[in-house]
């Protein structure tokens, strides 16, 4: 067994209701399922367990302690020490929590929520069977703001959406995988994003094969976040990038330090892919209607998005666009705006916050944070599970709109979805670093990537 991520190939995904009639099916032909799944966690924990101490095995009243009983057996019968019960054995190897699966419907119990705490306080790594305690399958969310922060989750029978975003990536820990012998046979209802490729690059090509990007925004004092984009843009590999910074004077240059990016303007480049928004303060809202109506495929960020969130009119005039040309790539308090909502009703559901917003705006939307998701109508929705906290940091989501425009100038013909979720997972990856990545760095990783 490995671990999960980064995955090797797009993984499906499956809510809660998908894998209950998963799981109904498969029993009728492999009625063993918990047998199965005692077994995955029994050899995981083997290989987790730390120190000689007893494992302790925390269950609760349904299958998912059922899984814990049937991994106790198993251990025990392997001569591992073990010890089943509310309360912690001393100097435990390893915790497994199976106190609450698949079957969370609740806030945990006030005895629940003691067992959660001491679990946590047991000093020894915590090993989730299926998910950790409390944790939303569907959305990532800790019901009643109570659940386990586990080193280690180990999913079975299929991989649910909440493991990888929202709150989802902080309880989840090191993400295990056992399938136990079972194909799903009904479509995901999300997708986790595979490795992300890159445009090829024929020998004999030359920079007029790799299409334009042109990149509006840059207000003063703002302009490095339309530079970043930019830059990303060129790194990506885009042939000609142009900048449109707002109020620049008409003999600046567009980026000292990037003598390759060149000054550029709607009116000479209706075929640019257009990235839009980046640090471009409300005076944006006044060239929104231009740049909707004639740039054949735009990535929309940041500013844009709020001037679209205040005007209907911009709101329908992106509803017009053909469609799968527009990408907009909203964080949580954008796409609150756009939703005429506050975050927490983003963050309390990211997939259903994504796809709404998706079909209200007939576009692609990136919705950015810890498990970024993609959606567009008519697709099933994607999940990154790369990326942390190394990109919370001022501008990497302009390289990411920009690294988007750099990706569709070279793949004129990809939809929007496509690009979104190479350009969202290129990004994550890239980003994988401990501590800090600043957002100069982090077009210097993508640009080396993979
Ligand atoms: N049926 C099978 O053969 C299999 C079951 N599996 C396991 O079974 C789990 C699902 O089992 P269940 O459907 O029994 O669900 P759970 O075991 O997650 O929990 C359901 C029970 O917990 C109670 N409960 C829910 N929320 C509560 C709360 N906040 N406080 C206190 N009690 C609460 C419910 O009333 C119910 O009694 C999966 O997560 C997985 O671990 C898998 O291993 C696959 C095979």
């Amino acid at each position: 067994m490995h671990p999960l991520l980064p995955t090797q190939q797009s993984l499906p995904l499956f809510n809660v209701a998908a894998s209950r009639r998963i799981e109904a099916r498969a029993l009728l032909h492999t009625p063993d399922l918990m047998a199965r799944a005692g077994l995955a966690v029994a050899k995981l924990a083997l290989a987790l367990r730390r120190g000689p101490g007893p494992i302790w095995i925390v269950c609760g009243p349904g299958n998912n302690g059922g899984d814990g009983r049937v991994a106790e057996q198993l251990l025990t019968r392997h001569g591992v020490g073990t010890h089943i019960a509310a309360t912690p054995p001393e100097q435990p190897a390893l915790v497994i929590d199976a106190l609450l699966g698949l079957g969370l419907n609740r806030a945990p119990s006030a005895d629940m929520a003691a067992t959660i705490t001491a679990m946590q306080a047991c000093g020894a790594p915590i090993l989730a069977v299926d998910l950790p305690s409390g944790l939303l399958a569907d959305t990532g969310q800790a019901a009643g703001n109570c659940a386990v922060r586990a080193d280690h989750t180990l999913a079975l029978l299929t991989l649910k959406p909440g493991l990888l975003t929202g709150e989802g990536r902080a309880h989840t820990g090191q993400l295990w995988f056992d399938d136990l012998g079972v194909t799903p046979d009904e479509p995901p209802t999300a997708l986790l994003l595979g490795p992300p490729t890159r445009p090829d690059r024929r020998p004999t090509s030359h920079k007029g094969s790799h299409g334009e990007v042109l990149v509006v925004g840059g207000a003063p004092g703002m302009q490095g976040a339309a530079r970043l984009a930019a830059r990303a843009a060129l790194a990506c590999g885009a042939g000609r990038v142009y900048v449109d910074l707002l109020d620049l004077a008409a003999d600046e240059v567009a980026d000292p330090v990037r003598p390759e990016l060149m000054r550029g303007r709607l009116s000479r480049l209706p075929q640019a892919v257009g990235v839009v928004g980046c640090g471009a303060g409300h005076g944006i809202a006044h060239d929104m209607p231009g740049l909707l109506h004639t740039l054949p495929r735009l990535v929309i960020d940041a500013d844009a998005l709020n001037a679209i969130a205040a005007d209907a009119d911009l709101q329908d005039a992106v509803r017009r666009r053909p469609p799968a040309s527009t990408v907009l790539t909203p964080h949580p308090l954008e796409a609150a705006r756009l939703l005429a909502c506050d975050v927490a009703s983003i963050q309390c559901d990211r997939l259903a916050a994504a796809t709404e917003l998706a079909r209200q705006l007939r576009c692609t939307v990136v919705l950015k944070g810890s498990g970024s998701v993609v959606a567009s109508p008519g697709e099933c929705p994607a999940l990154s599970g790369s990326g942390g906290p190394a990109l919370a940091t001022a501008g990497s989501g302009d390289v990411l709109a920009g690294w988007l425009g750099g990706l569709w100038a070279q793949q004129p013909d990809a939809p929007a979805h496509a690009i979104a979720c190479q350009g969202v997972e290129a990004h994550g990856r890239a980003g994988e670093v401990p501590g800090v990545l600043c957002a100069g760095d982090l077009i210097d990783r993508l640009a080396h990537w993979p």
